[in-house]
């Protein structure tokens, strides 16, 4: 979901990207409501200052014209330390954000639940809280005159307030999983098998959970169009299963949002069986790009060995049909390869449901544990 105003950034590219990772830095603007008035490209100079003193005057004088507007950012699109912070701020007197704010600004955007809201404001002030001590370093040091009041006592209150509401919000996120877990368990005992829809941002994972279980949950071409998991118990014939939608990936996931996500994607962790969604209308290298990403998120989340069925999504956007079974053996043997859990990959259409049926039989095989399937 886009904001109806704009608000104006002004864009700081790492060199290194590659096309596609550049492609999806601008999605992730445009989705968060921003449009770009300039870009300024660079290469770090080292993890922990990324500009040269040229560089920062360059981004300073293209950030001129955003002075005096409080909705302006200047967005590093990087991992931005307190130091180098301060060095962009000071220098061009326009507020600035990083890769992982940005991420954050989005799913504030899109966040429904008590518990989505609250593991995004811990995520934002586990960010923020090496740029306060930052702060409080340099009014200290007087470099910082005017920060947060006179000697940084503003800053030292603010830290403080910091500190204990993260402290705050963690016990009552732990008390929100409790009570998921207490859910979770009474789908389970009620004899409901799990199976989580994963992949990719606008894979088309909400489309497939919709079109499988009678919802209509909102889906879109923006990134994170969902992020609090979704269940809905559906059957297919015969079976009850209970189906769960979830957060998408993007490529180096900030780990401050793997940790605030954790719990979210840990639905993903319990489910018996997991329908991992690709987009195959993409470009060949993007497409196992991206998969090599998820797999390696499932990884970093700890499933590793649930059985998984790759659907191959948007079969009705591939022009060249002769071409899938190659593409779809690609996939298979790259999967196979860092998955041993892959049982399959299977061509479908969320949006047309072609190869819908083919799909859903093979998920209640795989759940009933039944041999000799005929899908
Ligand atoms: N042509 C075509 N479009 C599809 C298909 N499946 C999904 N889409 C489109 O792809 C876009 C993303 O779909 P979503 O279902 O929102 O994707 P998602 O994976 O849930 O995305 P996030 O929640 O943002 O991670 C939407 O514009 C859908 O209409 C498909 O099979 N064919
Ligand atoms: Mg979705």
């Amino acid at each position: 979901m886009c904001e109806s105003a704009l608000k104006r950034a002004l864009l700081a590219l790492p060199r290194r990207l590659t096309s596609w990772e550049e492609r999806e830095a601008y999605a992730l603007l445009e989705t968060a409501g921003y449009t770009v008035v300039d870009v300024v490209r660079y290469r770090p100079i080292s993890r922990s200052r990324l500009f040269s003193k040229a560089k920062l005057e360059e981004l300073a004088e293209k950030a001129k014209p955003l002075r005096g507007d409080e909705e302006a950012r200047i967005i590093v699109y990087d991992e931005l330390r307190p130091r180098e912070y301060f060095r962009i701020v000071r220098e061009a007197r326009v507020d600035a954000i990083d890769r992982t704010l940005l991420i954050l600004e989005i799913f504030a955007l899109h966040a429904g639940s008590r518990e989505a809201k609250l593991q995004i404001e811990l995520a934002r002030l586990k960010h923020q809280l090496p740029v306060i001590k930052e702060a409080i370093r340099l009014a200290k040091m007087r470099e910082l005159p005017g920060f947060l009041g006179p000697g940084g006592y503003a800053v030292d209150a603010y830290y403080r307030y910091m500190v204990s509401r993260i402290a705050r919000i963690r016990r009552e996120l732990q008390e929100l999983r409790r009570r998921r877990e207490i859910e979770r368990a009474k789908r389970r005992s009620a004899g409901l098998p799990h199976v989580a829809i994963v992949g990719y941002a606008s894979a088309g994972k909400t489309t497939l959970f919709n079109k499988i279980s009678g919802e209509k949950k909102p889906v879109g071409p923006e990134y994170f169009t969902t992020i609090s998991p979704k269940v809905k118990a559906t059957s297919f014939d015969g079976l009850r299963f209970a189906v769960v939608d979830t957060v998408g990936f993007i490529s180096r996931i900030p780990p401050e949002i793997i940790e605030a996500f954790h719990s979210t994607l840990e639905e993903a962790a319990y489910a018996d069986l997991i329908l991992y969604v690709l987009d195959v209308s993409e470009d060949e290298y993007v497409m196992t790009e991206k998969l090599s990403e998820g797999l390696d998120t499932l990884r970093r989340i700890g499933v590793v060995d649930r059985p998984m069925i790759i659907a191959a999504n948007k079969v009705d956007l591939v022009r060249d049909r002769s071409d899938l079974e190659r593409v779809l053996n690609l996939i298979e043997a790259m999967a196979e390869s860092v998955y041993p859990g892959l049982q399959g990959v299977i061509p479908v259409s969320a949006a047309t449901s072609e190869g819908l049926g083919r799909l859903l039989c093979r998920v209640a095989t795989l759940l009933r544990g039944t041999a000799g399937s005929m899908c």
